[in-house]
């Protein structure tokens, strides 16, 4: 069983339910997860040593921009941590494709993981809010197939 840290960018809470979703599902498997609604680089710093799991949930404001929950981890994240190949992560990106930056948020992340050498476990789960009323519900078959993963 994993220790998985939930990294929430959220601005309506729609990434919030997500999360929350994912922990019940992830705890019934036996798994210790932690939701973080405003995510700290310490916080994080528990999560990338390779024992352990990030799962990174976030929305897109502004263009493409994070919601303020996850901007400064992501700042920060670029900024001082530079390279985490221990790392192993997962994405659910939430956004609406009528958005010139469809989910950029959430790609932007992981370009920065990516770059830091880290490595993602399974696709990036991508919810258009144009498509799905309830990403909750929607993300459950997701969340599980990717539980299989770990
Ligand atoms: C002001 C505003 C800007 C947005 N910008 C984007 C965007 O650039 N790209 C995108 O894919 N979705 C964008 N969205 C859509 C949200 O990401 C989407 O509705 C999401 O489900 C909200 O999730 P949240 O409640 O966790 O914030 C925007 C929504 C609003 C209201």
């Amino acid at each position: 069983m994993s220790k998985i840290g939930i990294f929430v960018g959220t601005v309506y809470g729609n990434s919030l339910a997500v999360a929350e979703t994912a922990q019940e599902i992830l705890e019934q498997q036996g798994h210790e997860v932690v939701v973080f609604d405003e995510p700290t680089l310490n916080d994080w710093q528990h999560y990338n040593s390779g024992e352990e799991i990030a799962l990174i949930v976030t929305s897109s404001t502004g263009q493409g921009d994070l919601p303020d929950t996850i901007a400064p981890l992501f700042s920060e994240i670029n900024d001082v941590v530079g390279y985490q190949p221990d790392l192993r992560y997962g994405l659910i990106a939430l956004g609406d494709s009528s958005y010139e930056s469809f989910c950029g948020a959430g790609v932007r992340f992981d370009e920065l993981l990516a770059e830091q050498s880290a490595t993602r476990i399974g696709d990036i789960l991508f919810i258009d809010a144009i498509e799905v009323d309830t990403p909750e519900e929607y993300a459950k078959s997701w969340i599980e197939a990717w539980a299989e993963l770990l």
